[in-house]
């Protein structure tokens, strides 16, 4: 738990990035570390992963992105990486409309792999690629925003690798939603009676997680920010 820290000590947090081949998960990965993008970046093989520290809210992170190929011949590769994750993106590109409809099997895929039981997981979906011009659009932020509501996510955002919009954003959205689940299950265990001790023989129930929903879509080159009832 974070409040077992010690001082000084960045939270260090794993973080995954999913999608179909293509999408920009690599290009997003570097865009954020290193401020970097490759028009021409290859098909990733099984997975990377590099670090990169953020402050979200005067909280110091380390987050260990893994960054997975996304074309299922590698599927044997990147699904033993999938254990321990704290954050997980869902990501697709907006141009691509097969890439929105495969979130489902990547959402499946991760909580299999992952052996993660509660529904409520901190996922973020990040819909890349929003540079393109508006005619190239295959995928809605209304049809995001409602598939998202279907499958208990409750942060969406569209990002560009290439033009770097919302990318530094998608990393703290994520953080904060892993601090949502965090405060969440502390709220759980005081109601189970557990105070600042834990009782490793019980189960947590993560059921309770509110139903709030923060969306950052946007037009096709625009930057415009929607939240329905964040709480932060
Ligand atoms: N227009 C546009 N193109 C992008 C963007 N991000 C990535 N691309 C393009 O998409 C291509 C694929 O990006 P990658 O980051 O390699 O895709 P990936 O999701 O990592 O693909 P796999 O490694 O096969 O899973 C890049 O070579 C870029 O040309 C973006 O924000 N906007």
């Amino acid at each position: 738990m974070t409040n077992m820290r010690p001082p000084n000590k960045n939270v260090l947090l794993k973080v995954v990035i999913l999608g179909d081949g293509g999408v920009g998960k690599s290009c997003l990965m570097n865009r954020f570390v290193s401020n970097l993008y490759d028009e021409s970046s290859f098909h990733t093989i099984g997975v990377e992963f590099l670090n990169k520290d953020i402050q979200v809210d005067n909280e110091r992170y380390t987050l260990q992105i893994w960054d997975t190929a996304g074309q299922e011949r590698f599927k044997a590769l990147r699904t033993p990486f999938y254990r321990g994750t704290d954050i997980c993106l869902l990501s697709y590109a907006i141009d691509d409309r097969e890439s929105f409809t495969s979130l489902k099997q990547w959402r499946e895929e991760f909580l299999r792999y992952a052996d993660i039981k509660s529904d409520y997981f901190p996922f973020i979906v990040v819909g890349n690629k929003n540079d393109i011009d508006a005619s190239l659009r295959k995928v809605s932020v209304e049809e995001v925003s409602e598939w998202c509501q279907e499958n208990h996510i409750s942060a969406f955002i569209e990002t560009s690798a290439k033009t770097s919009t919302n990318v530094y954003e998608a990393f703290a959205l994520a953080v904060r939603q892993w601090q949502k689940s965090e405060r969440t299950t502390e709220r759980e265990l005081r109601a189970q009676g557990h105070g600042d001790t834990i009782d490793l023989t019980k189960t947590v129930n993560l059921n309770a997680q509110s139903n709030r929903f923060c969306c950052i879509g946007g037009g096709t080159s625009g930057n415009s920010t929607n939240n329905f009832n964040d709480d932060d």
